[in-house]
């Protein structure tokens, strides 16, 4: 036995019988539930422990490279293509095989591991589920780990929830969408389990328990003989990749099965990430089904890697789209990198979402997530991500209408035209106006999505838009990015410079917005406030938090019991 039952060192007598039952060097910080012990087996935990000592120099490593490469680019290098690694670029190969039930993936939902919004995601009628432990989830004990139970519950078919309120029972369809599972990135910890007293790599946490307690059944019910399968976020070179790709090898290793088994689709969401799409494909090479272009953390990450570079400042977000030509630059390479490498090249998300009480609104909504689709379909990529139900028709249309009848386009669209895009068309400043408007509603927001991480609700609805990790990071770093270089705002003709004063100002008026807008009531219950200090400290921060989830993340820790050590 372990440190891990906290009856060992804290509880009374009388808590004897909980406590989690976990192998030497493991330490299980978290609240205990009969629930998560299902999960938090000690068999379980050792597979999460042995990953963990096996990768944890590596991923200190790469962590350590990243930092060397913003500084790199803080000094005025800019990101392009490894010179090193032109051979595996230029070179002829291929990744395996794209697995059979996950040929077509024309559209696939995509949400937090809430069980409600698991079983109407996987009744949805898309494709693909991605079940999502980033993004779109705010990573407490209580979210993770009933996350974990719910994946099993779903996985093994059994999954149901009963809605009181409205008295109504959710179970699963005959026909399902296949589930993918995305964990977090690797520069997140698990404050909740210490593996020889150092937080746990969070995504090694997400993936190594998810994949213990699914491995079987989903081979079985759901892969037809492969899986499970996975989206791997927010990584910036293949040395990560390679990571990831030995840790499915472990995996694999550990549970028996055939090697190729897991498969993971890359989502190419940070800037540095573009110019080695090549080699991460390579690195994954056995075990890839494709890229996506996860737009959102693009954006942001194009802040975060210029963030020394005040000639390279955004215009207001809203402008930010995927037409500009260094995103639209993005999309063509990776369709022609994944084509040529026989994978998906899947879109991304558009933002709107159904808009229930004003059909006029609903029906523009609708029409512009045709029109994002309609692009993304043009441009050969085979399939897309939405954020609602209520998208998955249109969504389904536009792409099975543009696609003839085949389960994806990586044979008959190759787009050889795109093999042409150089650095400078990835890098190209984007082009717009800066707008007194653009600061409010990044402070408005970034505020109100905050407010509701900090409580637990990691994607929300905020003025007809889903908002997640993604979307919030843009709002942040972008105030950041104003105030430190002052930038006039000519965007609505009122061409003052950002500075603390008018940020000041404009947060002070957000707020008093946001108080009229949800009522006094659920203002005092929420934490506005709280998220107001976290959100202003971090747009003014001299130096620019790596992250907007990392640095709010102490906020989220509870270690039981309670008083024991209650903060990171
Ligand atoms: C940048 C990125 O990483 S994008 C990927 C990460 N982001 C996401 O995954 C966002 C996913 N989407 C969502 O979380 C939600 O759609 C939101 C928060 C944007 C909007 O949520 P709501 O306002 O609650 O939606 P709404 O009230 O219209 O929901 C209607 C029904 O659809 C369901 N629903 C809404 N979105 C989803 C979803 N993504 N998956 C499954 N079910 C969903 C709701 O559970 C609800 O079901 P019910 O009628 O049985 O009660
Ligand atoms: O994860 C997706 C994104 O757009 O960010
Ligand atoms: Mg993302």
């Amino acid at each position: 036995m372990g440190l891990a039952t906290y009856e060992n060192h804290y509880a009374p007598p009388n808590m004897k019988k909980f406590g989690y039952d976990a192998p030497e060097g493991v330490e299980i910080r978290g609240r205990y539930d009969g629930e998560f012990a299902v999960i938090l087996t000690k068999d379980a935990l050792q597979f999460v422990a042995d990953l963990q000592r096996e990768f944890r120099n590596r991923i200190k490593y790469a962590m350590e490279c990243r930092k060397e490469a913003k500084r790199r680019y803080s000094e005025g290098a800019l990101p392009g293509f490894d010179p090193a690694t032109r051979y595996i670029r230029e070179g002829e190969w291929t990744c395996v095989p794209v697995p059979p039930a996950v040929a077509d993936r024309k559209v696939e939902i995509t949400g937090p591991v809430e069980r409600k919004m698991i079983i109407n995601a996987l009744n949805s009628g898309a494709k693909v589920f991605m079940a999502d432990f980033e993004d779109a989830l705010s990573p407490s004990w209580e979210n993770l780990m009933r996350g974990q139970v719910n994946l099993k519950d779903a996985v093994d078919g059994t999954i149901t929830f009963h809605d009181k309120v409205r008295n109504r029972v959710y179970k699963l369809n005959n026909q399902t969408a296949k589930l993918f599972v995305r964990p977090r990135g690797w520069h997140l910890p698990e404050a909740h389990i210490l593996i020889d007293g150092e937080p746990a790599t969070g995504c090694l946490v997400d993936f190594g328990l998810y994949f213990y307690h699914n491995h079987a059944a989903f081979r079985r019910i759901q892969g037809a003989g492969f899986g499970p399968f996975f989206y791997l976020p927010k990584m910036e070179n293949s040395r990560e990749a390679k990571i990831w790709n030995c840790v499915f090898e472990k995996a694999e290793k550990m549970a028996g099965i055939e090697r190729g088994s897991i498969r993971a689709t890359v989502l190419i969401e940070t800037l540095p990430a573009v110019f080695q799409m090549n080699e991460i494909l390579y690195e994954l090479r056995d075990h890839s089904v494709g890229l996506n272009c996860g737009r959102w953390d693009y954006i942001f990450s194009y802040v975060k890697t210029f963030q020394a570079h005040p000639d390279r400042l955004l215009p207001d977000r809203v402008q930010v789209g995927m037409t500009q030509h260094f995103m639209k630059s993005y999309s063509d390479l990776l369709i022609w990198t994944c084509h040529r490498r026989g994978v998906h090249a899947m879109g991304g998300m558009a933002a709107q979402i159904p808009i229930r009480d004003d059909p006029e609104a609903n029906n523009e909504a609708l029409e512009l997530v045709r029109k994002d689709k309609l692009r993304e379909v043009r441009a050969g990529h085979d399939g897309t991500w939405a954020a609602h139900p209520g998208l998955i028709p249109a969504c389904m249309e536009v792409f099975s209408n543009n696609m003839g009848n085949t389960p994806n386009q990586i044979q008959s669209m190759k787009r050889e035209d795109a093999s042409t895009i150089t650095e400078e068309d990835l890098l190209q400043r984007p082009r717009g106006s800066r707008s007194l408007e653009g600061l409010r509603l990044n402070t408005r927001v970034g505020i109100q999505y905050l407010a509701a991480w900090l409580t637990g609700t990691g994607s929300v609805p905020l003025y007809n838009l889903m908002e997640d990790a993604a979307t919030a990071e843009i709002s942040r770093v972008q105030n950041w990015q104003w105030l430190k270089y002052g930038v006039e705002l000519d965007g609505d003709g009122v061409g003052v410079k950002v500075n603390n004063d008018l940020f000041g100002k404009v947060v002070e008026e957000e707020m008093a917005r946001i108080e009229r807008e949800v009522g006094k009531e659920k203002f005092k219950r929420g934490m506005y406030k709280e998220a107001c200090k976290i959100f202003a400290r971090q747009c003014t921060a001299p130096t620019l938090d790596e992250f907007l989830t990392l640095n709010a993340y102490d906020n989220i820790v509870i270690h039981h019991p309670m008083g024991s050590s209650s903060r990171l």
